[in-house]
């Protein structure tokens, strides 16, 4: 099966981070996730996470760090999701997709019903 590569942005508004609930229609419906999405043909992985960023919340960011992939094999797909931590620049937040937003401290991210993949990246996030 092959794998598809898939941005995502940990998004700093001061000490509060940013997480967003996927939509009833999406694939894992409700699951909460990192802003992002694929990776256009052409497209770097930096370019890619402003791009899904703006598409999705109508908001700009500043790209901080690369924190390290997860590969992960839902049922019937599989990606590669690579994160980001990134600071909130302008714009104001408006969801085009999802269905829900949450601007928690770190310490309450974990009690989200996350999508898997984003678990391991969550962990590396909240050791740092
Ligand atoms: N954007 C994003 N996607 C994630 C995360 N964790 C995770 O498993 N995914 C999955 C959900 C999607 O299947 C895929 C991301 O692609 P997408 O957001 O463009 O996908 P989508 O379902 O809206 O679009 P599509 O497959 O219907 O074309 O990766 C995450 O933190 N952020």
């Amino acid at each position: 099966m092959k794998t598809i590569p898939v941005t995502c942005a940990i998004i700093q508004f001061g000490s509060k981070v940013l997480a967003i609930q996927r939509s009833e229609t999406m694939k894992l419906p409700l699951k909460w996730e990192f802003a992002g999405g694929k990776i256009e043909p052409g497209e770097s992985e930096i370019e890619c996470v402003k791009r899904e960023i703006f598409e999705e919340l109508n908001i700009h960011i500043e790209v901080k760090e690369r924190l390290n992939p997860v590969i992960h094999q839902y049922p019937d797909f599989k990606i590669k999701l690579i994160p980001f931590t990134a600071d909130y620049v302008s714009g104001e937040l408006k969801l085009k997709e999802h269905s829900d937003y949450v601007l928690a401290n770190k310490q309450e991210l974990i009690n989200l019903d996350w999508a898997e993949a984003d678990l391991p990246i969550l962990k590396e996030y909240l050791k740092a």
